[in-house]
């Protein structure tokens, strides 16, 4: 076993000395060490609980004859650092997880994992650390949270909060009204309601194959959740146990070329939140797998919408599709069509994608529509390219609630801030396209999340006329004609920081298409006189990631030298 460099041998005696005080007998120096990488966090109602959760999967662990050392990551809730300048430690902390992942399970040479990830950046941070250090892993997640509902019984979520802010803002509900939302929005523990950013990734690492069924939408705190917690525990102990299943089980043996593939399938068909690609792309660099922006698009173009899920629907939540069939009944449905979805790929469960939904189905057509009644013929995500954008940006196409080709007048912000200012000031008005820039992974630094202007937008009856584009990102909770992560970003020169108020910008969706009306003379012109602005920093930290951080169109992966 891996461990035995550290429990094998006369000059382990200090080693063995040292575990033996953590509780170790005799008999454990036989066992194979399985860490337990937790993110529990009091500030994260998607993490709170999770302490319980790992005493539950330790208690498993040792039933089936392995010992578990259990460790903690970091975590970063977004809805609480959304709209200040907490939000720039968001992105980052998704390196400083990974980093400590692979530490610890490095420095003590331990066997296997079982990770408990829930909300957003934790997710693929832990997948990236895990996929660093190619041992067998399952993830079995937290969990969602609850549907909430208004005191008349309309189904809220976080989405509705944010978007209430703009409503309270624009006069349309009352302090009361905010109050009520406000207390019913986030009814128990669990990642947010919707597909937002923390779902959206629980969902993909069913498709992946690296955690097991219902790990996206069996809700939080219940006694089939605890179920799936022991499931996982048993299973990466069978794994464990067996020196063939040991070397087979490699995590990048699982999440290879055919899970991401799988996964951005599985994302199109659900309309996923736009931080998947983000997060795929920097997953799919740390699998060694060779998958970039464009091949996108070509599976978007092969697979239909046919899960509409808060905040593309309001009334659809996790638990609604758990009900309806869950990711399984999701990926049975996209077979029919022979959509880009390859289900021979090997899985954690040690069956075939194909073998695990053999027996899935529809269960309510009206949360999960048949692939031949889709929400939309194309997926749910798109890449855009053009003058705008030559490495890209992304827009959650499921989001949209105006039309899907639009041109309008450049409002330009150097700055989340100076755009929420300019949103509640009135210099947005019905036709705009916002530009916010100098919040990508460099410039920001850390790649904020622009949920506080889009739901202003939203919130203020602009989402079907006015239209967002930033070198920023999302929330999955975002809504609309929001273009994100344009590469490349203004920090590093691109197109986006030499916008005018008044330029004319394009956005055709169908044609993935975002560019700006000037002729190649104006846009030479302004570039010579063009230095990209470099914001002060008091953190150390996120002056380091500056330093190290590449484009969204790479995951804003951090450089390295290997
Ligand atoms: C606050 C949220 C909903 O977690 C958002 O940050 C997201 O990315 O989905
Ligand atoms: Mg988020």
């Amino acid at each position: 076993m891996r461990s035995d460099e550290v429990k094998k041998g006369f000059d382990r005696a200090p080693h063995r000395s040292l575990l033996r005080a953590t509780g170790l007998q005799d008999d454990d120096f036989e066992k194979p060490f399985i860490g337990v990488a937790n993110s529990f966090i009091e500030l994260i109602p998607g993490h709170f609980f999770l302490n319980k959760v790992g005493v539950i999967i330790k208690d498993e662990i040792k039933k089936c004859g392995c010992v578990p050392f259990e460790f903690n990551t970091i975590g970063v809730d977004d809805g609480i650092a959304m709209g200040h300048d907490g939000m720039l430690f968001s992105l980052p902390s998704r390196e400083l997880i990974a980093s400590s992942i692979e530490t610890v399970m490095n420095a003590h040479k331990l066997d296997a994992m079982i990770a408990i990830p829930n909300c957003d950046k934790i997710v693929p941070g832990m997948i990236m650390g895990a996929l660093r250090v190619n041992v067998p892993t399952i993830f079995v997640s937290g969990g969602p949270m609850q549907k909430g509902h208004t005191e008349d019984g309309t189904p809220i979520d976080l989405a509705t909060a944010f978007e209430a802010v703009g409503k309270h803002e624009a006069g349309e509900i009352t302090d009361e009204e905010l109050h009520d939302i406000e207390c019913n929005a986030c009814p128990s523990g669990g990642s947010c309601s919707g597909m937002f950013t923390a779902n959206s990734m629980n969902t993909l690492m069913e498709a992946m194959g690296i955690a097991l069924p219902g790990n996206g939408t069996i809700l939080a705190l219940t006694p089939e959740r605890e179920e799936l917690y022991r499931k996982a525990a048993r299973r990466i102990c069978e794994i464990a146990l067996d020196k063939q299943a040991r070397e087979k089980y490699l995590l990048r043996n699982i999440l290879n070329e055919n899970a991401v593939r799988n996964a951005f399938a599985v994302d199109m068909a659900m309309g996923g939140s736009s931080n998947t690609v983000l997060h795929m792309l920097a997953i799919a660099r740390e699998a060694k797998v060779d998958f970039n922006l464009e091949d996108i698009n070509k599976i978007s173009k092969r697979v239909s919408h046919i899960a509409k899920i808060s905040p593309s629907l309001s009334t659809v939540h996790m638990e609604d599709i758990n009900v309806a069939g869950g990711v399984n009944a999701v990926m049975k449905e996209m077979t029919k069509r022979g959509e880009d979805i390859l289900l021979d790929n090997l899985t954690i469960t040690g069956e075939s994608t194909l073998e695990k939904i053999k027996d899935a189905y529809i269960k309510d057509t009206n949360i999960i529509h048949t692939i031949d009644n889709p929400y939309s013929d194309v997926g749910g995500l798109a890449i855009l390219y053009g003058n705008l954008a030559e490495e890209g940006a992304v827009i959650k196409t499921a989001g949209i609630t105006g039309a899907r080709a639009l041109s309008g007048k450049a409002v330009c912000f150097d700055g989340q801030a100076e755009a929420i200012a300019g949103i509640v000031g009135g210099k947005v008005t019905h036709g705009d396209v916002v530009v916010i820039r100098y919040e990508g992974p460099k410039g920001g630094p850390g790649m904020q999340e622009m949920l506080a202007p889009t739901s202003l937008i939203m919130g203020m009856g602009m989402g079907d006329t006015v239209a967002l584009i930033t070198d920023g990102r999302f929330s999955g909770a975002t809504r609309g004609a929001s273009i994100g992560h344009v590469s490349p970003e203004a920090a590093e020169g691109g197109m986006i920081g030499l916008l005018k108020d008044g330029d004319i910008i394009n956005i055709d969706v169908d044609a993935y298409l975002l560019s700006v009306d000037l002729s190649d003379e104006e846009i030479a012109k302004r570039r010579e006189n063009f230095t990209p602005i470099k914001k002060p920093l008091t953190s150390s930290w996120l002056g380091q990631y500056r330093s190290l951080v590449t484009n969204a169109s790479n995951g804003a992966m951090l450089k390295t030298d290997l």
